[in-house]
């Protein structure tokens, strides 16, 4: 096995804290599990505690995995962490098939090393073990075993999730374990959702997110309201969706569908070669017509639609995150005003509203709070709610947008924002529950009519329009922390 073993720690106290010294080298916010030693028998209260390192170097962010043996683990780590074995999910069987999905192009391509350095060495140590590439659908029923997808293009999931729709007709139920940002669960959905009408729920396929993306919006939203262990930090993301693996709760996934008019498609920036850091159209090489899609996320017309596309060429990916700041500083120069008109309704035809604007700097549907880990855009929504709300702003200078952005960096302050224009009219952000939103646009310049669906960008036709609602029906279940769903 190739996880780094640490030297035997003893007690040094016995005070029985939460505290790190008694761990010696472990601290508390980096451990995934403990498990009963199986090594030191003659020692009853010894027991190995895993946990992950994260640490920058020159060559990127690099993971450790140590197992460490400690004696004498304080009773409140014990009583979060230890385990119980392997959970059922993540047992292979005739009734269960275990997938793990490798998303290369995820982030900053951090999925394969996380992989090969943390996760293929933590399966290993429970004696679960990829199988060989050569092996068919029916060796995925054997026990300890599980199917190791690498993504190789940008079709790679999306393929994937259509083999486990048609797949799933039959009575083994799936558990995707996902090295990816929120793209790979949204090609999941959309992979999936076509052909699950009559998929009941504990059959339908559960996901659980490693968040290796960029935003990892999903996660982040569905783990916020998680407590540490008293007097430990809070452990990283990568940490926390560990912990989620080993010891989670299946849950249904919320979701909206999105409706295009005819003649919309999606596009993308697909050949390196023609991406460009300027940001404009020019590298966009593929469109596709489209209908509908499902997300899980976001819906949006705008600054941030506007934001998620002209930051995607090839060459502005390779800043991580970064990317979003270099490319907002541009448009909020320009600060367009987008033509737009918005539409708000109950499902079943009541509270019909129009937005009193036609002219929108901000317009995003969403049924998660945050966008990123510290960027929540909507602070009343709670894990798993599966209600969609909408922010919306009309036309403001860059600096008035630039505050109101930092506002939600700041735990969603900029909700309730309000300001007077230099007509003397009193402006707010919007925020709105509702079922559906349509929006429909009346800008003539293709550049601004993308919408943005889950990191996915459409382009409207003009006059086009998007009408977005929330699903009765899940179409995924995911993997929560266990105190989500308490
Ligand atoms: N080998 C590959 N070649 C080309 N594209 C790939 C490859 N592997 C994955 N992709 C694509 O890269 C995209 C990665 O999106 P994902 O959302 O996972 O990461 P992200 O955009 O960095 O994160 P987030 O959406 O959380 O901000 C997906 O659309 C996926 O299909």
């Amino acid at each position: 096995m190739s996880v780094n073993n640490s030297d035997d720690i003893s007690a040094d106290t016995g005070t029985a804290t939460a505290g790190s010294s008694i761990l010696g080298s472990v601290k508390p916010e980096n451990i995934i599990f403990i498990s009963k030693s199986s090594q030191d028998t003659s020692k009853p209260d010894t027991h190995d505690i895993f946990s992950l390192e994260e640490e920058a170097s020159e060559q990127g962010p690099a993971f450790k995995l140590s197992r460490t043996p400690v004696t004498n683990v304080p009773q409140p780590l014990l009583d979060e962490f230890l385990t119980g074995g392997l959970p059922e999910y993540l047992q292979s069987g005739p009734s269960r098939h275990v997938h793990v999905v490798v998303s290369t192009g995820s982030g900053t391509g951090l999925s394969l090393k996380f992989y090969n350095s943390i996760l293929q060495p933590v399966l290993e140590s429970w004696g679960v073990r990829p199988l060989d590439p050569s092996a068919d659908t029916a060796d995925r029923s054997k026990p300890n075993t599980y199917n190791l997808v690498v993504t190789q293009s940008a079709d790679s999931v999306r393929d994937f999730a259509r083999n486990l729709g048609r797949a799933s007709q039959d009575a083994v139920q799936h558990t995707v374990v996902l090295l990816s940002g929120d793209g790979g669960v949204v090609e999941m959905l959309n992979g999936k959702a076509p052909g699950d009408g009559s998929s009941r729920e504990p059959n339908l396929p559960l996901i659980a997110i490693l968040p290796l993306g960029t935003g990892n919006a999903l996660f982040y939203s569905l783990h916020k309201s998680v407590t540490t262990v008293a007097g430990t930090p809070e452990p990283s993301g990568l940490v926390q969706s560990l912990r989620t693996l080993f010891d989670g709760k299946a849950a249904p996934l919320p979701s909206f569908r999105a409706d295009f008019t005819p003649g919309s498609r999606i596009i993308s920036y697909t050949n390196p070669d023609k991406g460009d850091s300027s940001g404009t159209a020019e590298a966009e090489s593929h469109a596709d017509a489209v209908s509908h899609l499902y997300g899980a996320i976001v819906a949006s017309y705008g600054f941030h639609s506007q934001l998620v596309w002209e930051s995607d060429t090839p060459e502005y990916r390779k800043h991580g995150d970064k990317r979003f700041g270099m490319v907002a500083q541009e448009l909020l120069k320009e600060s367009h005003a987008y033509n737009a008109s918005v539409e708000l309704a109950r499902k079943d035809g009541s509270r019909r509203q129009k937005l009193d604007r036609d002219r929108h700097a901000y317009i995003l549907a969403t049924v998660v709070s945050n966008l990123e880990k510290t960027f929540t855009i909507s602070p009343s929504s709670r894990p798993l709610d599966g209600k969609l709300r909408l922010v919306h702003f009309g036309v403001v200078s860059g600096e008035k947008t630039m505050e109101i952005m930092m506002a939600a960096y700041g735990g969603g302050k900029h909700i309730g924002m309000k300001w007077t224009t230099e007509e003397g009219v009193e402006e707010k952000v919007g925020y709105d529950e509702t079922d559906v939103v349509k929006i429909t646009t009346r800008e003539e310049d293709a550049r601004w009519r993308k919408v943005c669906i889950d990191g996915t960008i459409v382009e409207l036709p003009q006059g086009g329009s998007m009408t977005v609602q929330t699903e009765d029906k899940p179409h995924l279940q995911v993997l929560v922390d266990k105190s989500v769903i308490a």
